[in-house]
């Protein structure tokens, strides 16, 4: 399995230097790394942060949550074609919205490939302290960065007096008490944090996890093999779920049909489409308290 891991924030606030000391940590270690990064702008001029050698997908114009999650499928199914490496490092635009980052990089295609360890989310510390002079739409999306992250670095706390550093860490933690917190300057973050990150609810981390950590947004593989449903039963299972679970997709074998069922699920509303191949009837659930949740056709 190779871990991935999102790299959320807002602009400027030091997402691009997290990475770059990312790819050294992985390095260290003799790990691979490649690297996916995406810009609002025609130029990447971030990209010349990355070392030769790392395999690069850009993807400009547009950001992985907007240019479509497809998209964003397709360069990794290229990059587990075409590159070899360890571990994938993700730059999301500082204008994603992490359940969307997350939901773009985590398909039924290669779930079984992919470890997504969580979102590390860089917080401008000096930014969140004058939040108050932010749109609201902007505000709401750092706040969003911050309560869905797997790990936060309250980052450019070099620029902040001891109370304000305090001030702003004790804010942060109150939006999302589950992530570890680390105040850093020039994103230094140690390897051992990383490696402890988990999004991902597999049966053997779902036994050993505490409460705590399952209340993360995390995602979660559903293997539908040797059952088949009606699409009534399944909408009828998706009424029962809390509003906590905000994305599925995946193939859903149906009755009489010889071939699953393409299915997608965002915000309540559901969508199915014919598959004309036979795909494995797996479904990806990503949501708050997955583990929780009672699953169709499983006691
Ligand atoms: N003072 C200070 N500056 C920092 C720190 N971390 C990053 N910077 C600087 O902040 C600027 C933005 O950092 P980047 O790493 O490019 O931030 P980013 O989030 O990738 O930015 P975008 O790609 O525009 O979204 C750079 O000039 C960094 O050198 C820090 O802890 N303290």
């Amino acid at each position: 399995m190779k871990d991935v891991y999102l790299l959320s924030g807002f602009l400027g606030s030091g997402k691009t230097t997290l990475l770059a000391n990312m790819i050294g940590h992985f390095k260290e270690q003799g790990l691979k790394p490649a690297v996916i990064m995406n810009e609002l702008g025609e130029l990447n001029f971030d990209s010349q942060a990355v070392e030769e050698g790392v395999p690069l997908k850009e993807m400009l114009n547009g950001c992985i949550c907007c240019s479509g999650s497809e998209k964003t499928e397709a360069q990794i199914q290229t990059l587990l074609a075409e590159a070899v490496f360890d571990v994938l490092l993700i730059e999301t635009t500082g204008a994603a919205h992490p359940v969307e980052a997350l939901d773009a990089v985590y398909s039924p295609l290669f779930a079984e490939e992919l470890n997504i360890k969580g979102i590390v989310t860089v917080a401008d510390s000096k930014r969140w302290l004058t939040r108050n002079d932010m749109s609201p739409q902007s505000r709401s999306l750092f706040l969003e960065q911050i309560r869905h992250a797997h790990l936060l670095l309250i980052n450019k706390s070099d620029l902040l007096s001891d109370t304000e550093l305090a001030t702003a860490t004790f804010e942060i933690q109150g939006i999302n008490e589950y992530a570890p917190i680390l105040q850093t300057t020039n994103a230094k973050v140690p390897l051992k944090m990383l490696q402890e990150m988990q999004a991902t609810a597999r049966p053997d981390y779902i036994e050993k996890a505490d409460l705590g950590k399952q209340l993360h947004l995390s995602s979660r593989l559903v293997d539908f093999t040797g059952l088949a449903f009606t699409q009534q039963e399944i909408e009828d299972w998706l009424r029962t779920l809390p509003t906590t679970i905000y994305r599925m997709k995946g193939y859903i074998p149906i009755k009489g049909n010889s071939k699953p069922m393409l299915f997608q699920y965002a915000y309540g509303l559901t969508q199915w489409m014919p598959e004309y191949v036979k795909m494995a009837p797996k479904l990806v659930i990503i949501g708050d308290q997955v583990n929780d949740i009672s699953i169709i056709g499983k006691a």
